[in-house]
C-alpha cells in the first residue's frame, strides 16, 4: 500500500474505539443488556427536559396500547355475533353494538396515536437541544490540554456529531418500543384469553427476524469503528480541497490533482467497505426473513389443527388471526424500536464516553480562587510533556517572576517558549513540579479564577466571526472597558477606519457583508483585545510577527507603556524589542539555559549574546553579501 498523503493510517485504535468494539463485539445478549442504559439515558434526558411532555407521551402510548387490546376483544364480539346461528339480518343487528364499540375504539386509537406523535415531535428537538447543551457546557470547561490529545479531539467530533443525533433518534425508538410492547402484551394477553396455546404462537414468526436485524446492526457498527480513522482522513482531505485556508497554496503549489487523487483513494476504500457491509447485512436479513416465514407457516398450521380438532370456535380463530397479525406488527415494530435503540445506543455510548472523558479532563471545582493580583509567580522544578509525546517539552524549570516585571522569553524555534507561557498562566498544568502564584499552587484553585487574571495576545489571534468592535470587546465582555485606549495603543483604530462599516463590520468572509483582514491587521486587533482585557498578567506571544516596522514599533511602545503594576511576558524572536525587559529568560531544548538582564546576558557572552549579535550584525553589516557565512553560523 502507498504511503498516505493526508494524515496517517492509524495502527493503534483510540481507547474510546476499543470501548465501542467491546460493545459491538459482545454478542446479542450483551447488546440487549446495553439497551436499558440507553433507554435510561434517553428517558432521564426527556424527564429533565420536559416532564409535562414526557408524561404526555407515556400516557398517550399506554392508552393507545390498551385501546388496541379492547379493539381485539370488540372484534371477537363482532365475529361471534356474525357467526352465530339464525337469519343474517338478525345476526347483523345483534353485531351492531359491538361494531359501534369497535369503530369508537378505532377512532379513539387514531386520535391517541396522533396526539402521541405530536407530543413526541415536540419533545424530540428539546431533548436534542438539552443533550447538545450539556455537552457544550462540559466542553467549555475542559482543560486546554485536552485539545492536544488527538484521541479526545476525535471522540469529541464523533460523539458530538453522531452521539447527539442518536439521542434524538432514540427518543423515537424508545417511544415506538414502549407503544408496540404495550400492543404486544395486549395481543398476547388477548390471544391467551381466547386460548392459552395461542399466546406463544403469535411470537413464533418474529423472533428470527429480530435476531437477524440485531446482527445486521452489529455488522454496521463494527464497520463504523473500523473505518473511523479513514473517515477522519476523508473529511480532512475534503476540507483541504474545498477550504479557504488552503485554497491559495493548493493552486500555487498545483497540489490539487494529488489531493484529489488522495481523496479518491480514501473514498474508494470507504465505498468498498460500505458495499461489503451492505452485502453481509442483506444476507443476514434474508436468512432471518426465510426463517420468519417458516415460523408464520407453523403458526397458521397449528391454528388450523386447533380448528380441525374443534378446540377453538371459528369466530375466535378469526380473532386469533387478527391477534397474531397485531402481535406480529407489534413485535416487528418493537424490534424496529429495539434495533433503532441498539444501533443508536452504541453511538450514545460514544456520547456518554465523551462526557466522562470531558469530565476527566476537567479540573474539579474546589471553590478556591487564585490571587487577584499576583505579586510573585514561581515555577518549582517544573516539567511538562504534551499528551502522547515521548519527550518532555519543558524539563526541570525553576523561575521567579515578580509583579510589574517585563519578562522576555527567548530561544530558538521549538525551545519551549509558548509552552512555558501557558504554564505560567495556568493554561497548562505541569506533569511534575508546581506553578505558584503568591506561593499558591495553581493546581489547587479553580481554573476560571486563574484565567480571569490573564490576557493573551497570540501570534495568530482567534478570528471571531463578529464585528471588529466585538472582536476586541470579547477580551472582557462582562465588564466594558475603555475601547479607545485599546484601539489607539494597538493601531487597530487605523484598521477599523478603513472598514466599510467601521467597527461594526463583521470580520468574516462567511457572511456576505463581512470583510477579512491581513495577518498584520489581525495582529493589531489581537493586541487591542489583550489591552482591552486589562488583566494583571499579560502574555504577548510573537504579537507583532506579521506587523510592518512602524506598527511593530508602536505595538512594543504601547506594551512598554501599559501599567507598571502589570506583569508582562513577551515572546519574540526580534531581540531588539526585549532589551528593556527586566528579565530575559533563554530557553534551549526545553531548559532554561540563561536568565538575567540584557546587559548581564551580553556580558556573559552566552546563547543570548550570540543570538543578539547575529541579529544586530545583520543590520549593522555594511554589505551583508560580503559575509553570508559568518551571519549564518550558529551562535556558540
Ligand atoms: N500541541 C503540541 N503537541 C505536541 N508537541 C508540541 C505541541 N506544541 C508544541 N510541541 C512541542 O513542544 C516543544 C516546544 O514547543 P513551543 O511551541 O513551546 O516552542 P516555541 O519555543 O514557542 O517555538 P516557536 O519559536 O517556534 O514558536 C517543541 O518541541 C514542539 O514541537
Amino acid at each position: 500500500m502507498t504511503r498516505p498523503l493526508v494524515g496517517v493510517d492509524e495502527v493503534t485504535a483510540p481507547d474510546w474505539l476499543q470501548i465501542g468494539q467491546q460493545a459491538a463485539g459482545s454478542g446479542l445478549r450483551t447488546a440487549l443488556r446495553s439497551l436499558p442504559g440507553a433507554v435510561t439515558l434517553v428517558s432521564s434526558l426527556a424527564w429533565r427536559t420536559s416532564r409535562r411532555l414526557t408524561l404526555a407521551v407515556v400516557v398517550l402510548q399506554l392508552a393507545a396500547g390498551c385501546v388496541a387490546a379492547f379493539g381485539l376483544l370488540a372484534t371477537a364480539d363482532v365475529l361471534t355475533a356474525l357467526l352465530a346461528g339464525g337469519p343474517t339480518p338478525d345476526r347483523l343487528v345483534a353485531a351492531l353494538p359491538a361494531v359501534a364499540q369497535l369503530v369508537a375504539l378505532l377512532s379513539g386509537r387514531a386520535i391517541l396515536d396522533a396526539l402521541g406523535g405530536a407530543a413526541q415531535s415536540a419533545l424530540r428537538p428539546r431533548i436534542e437541544q438539552a443533550a447538545q447543551h450539556e455537552l457544550h457546557r462540559a466542553v467549555a470547561d475542559v482543560s486546554l490540554i485536552a485539545f492536544e490529545d488527538s484521541e479526545y479531539v476525535d471522540l469529541l467530533r464523533q460523539g458530538q456529531e453522531r452521539g447527539v443525533r442518536s439521542i434524538e433518534i432514540s427518543v423515537r425508538g424508545v417511544a415506538d418500543l414502549a407503544k408496540s410492547m404495550i400492543q404486544l402484551v395486549a395481543a398476547v394477553v388477548t390471544a391467551g384469553l381466547l386460548h392459552p396455546l395461542l399466546a406463544p404462537l403469535v411470537l413464533f414468526a418474529v423472533v428470527p427476524e429480530m435476531l437477524a436485524s440485531a446482527r445486521a446492526v452489529q455488522l454496521q457498527y463494527y464497520s463504523f469503528l473500523r473505518m473511523v480513522s479513514l473517515r477522519r482522513r476523508q473529511s480532512i482531505a475534503s476540507g483541504l480541497l474545498t477550504g479557504r485556508a488552503t485554497a491559495a497554496e493548493m493552486r500555487a503549489c498545483t497540489a490539487g490533482p494529488a489531493l484529489l487523487a488522495e481523496y479518491l483513494r480514501i473514498s474508494t476504500r470507504l465505498t468498498k467497505e460500505a458495499q461489503r457491509v451492505e452485502m453481509a447485512k442483506s444476507g443476514v436479513n434474508l436468512v432471518g426473513r426465510a426463517v420468519a416465514g417458516l415460523g408464520t407457516a407453523i403458526g397458521f398450521g397449528v391454528l388450523g389443527l386447533m380448528l380441525y380438532a374443534d378446540w377453538l370456535p371459528l369466530a375466535l380463530a378469526g380473532t386469533a388471526v387478527m391477534a397474531m397479525r397485531l402481535a406480529g406488527t407489534a413485535l416487528s415494530n418493537s424490534m424496529a424500536g429495539v434495533t433503532q435503540i441498539y444501533e443508536n445506543s452504541l453511538y450514545i455510548e460514544l456520547y456518554t464516553t465523551l462526557l466522562e472523558q470531558t469530565r476527566r479532563h476537567t479540573t474539579p471545582v474546589t471553590g478556591k480562587t487564585a490571587p487577584s493580583d499576583p505579586r510573585r509567580i514561581s515555577l518549582e522544578a517544573v516539567s511538562f510533556t504534551y499528551p502522547g509525546q515521548p519527550e518532555p517539552a519543558l524539563r526541570d524549570l525553576n523561575l521567579v517572576i515578580r509583579k510589574g516585571q517585563t519578562v522576555a522569553l527567548v530561544g530558538e524555534n521549538g525551545s519551549g517558549k509558548t509552552t512555558l507561557a501557558k504554564l505560567l498562566t495556568g493554561l497548562y498544568a505541569p506533569n511534575e513540579g508546581r506553578v505558584c502564584w503568591n506561593g499558591i499552587d495553581l493546581a489547587t484553585v479553580d481554573a476560571h479564577t486563574v484565567h480571569d487574571r490573564i490576557a493573551i495576545v497570540a501570534q495568530d489571534p482567534a478570528r471571531w466571526p463578529m464585528s471588529a468592535y466585538d472582536n476586541i470587546r470579547i477580551g472582557r465582555l462582562e465588564s466594558p472597558n475603555d475601547l479607545d485606549q485599546a484601539l489607539a495603543g494597538s493601531g487597530a483604530d487605523e484598521v477599523i477606519a478603513e472598514l466599510p462599516a467601521g467597527g461594526d463590520t463583521v470580520l468574516s468572509r462567511e457572511f456576505k457583508a463581512g470583510r477579512d483582514l491581513s495577518g498584520g491587521q489581525w495582529q493589531r486587533i489581537g493586541l487591542a483585545r489583550g489591552l482591552y482585557r486589562d488583566a494583571p498578567i499579560l502574555v504577548a506571544d510573537e504579537p507583532t510577527a506579521a506587523m510592518d516596522a512602524r506598527a511593530e514599533q508602536a505595538a512594543f511602545d504601547s506594551l512598554r507603556r501599559i501599567g507598571t503594576g502589570r506583569t508582562k511576558i513577551l515572546i519574540t524572536h526580534r531581540l531588539v524589542n526585549v532589551r528593556y525587559a527586566d528579565l530575559i529568560v533563554v530557553l534551549e531544548h526545553g531548559r532554561i539555559v540563561e536568565q538575567g538582564s540584557h546587559t548581564e546576558l551580553l556580558a556573559r557572552g552566552g546563547v543570548y549574546a550570540g543570538l543578539y549579535e547575529l541579529q544586530a550584525s545583520a543590520y549593522l553589516s555594511p554589505d551583508p553579501r560580503a559575509e553570508p557565512e559568518r551571519l549564518l553560523r550558529p551562535a556558540n
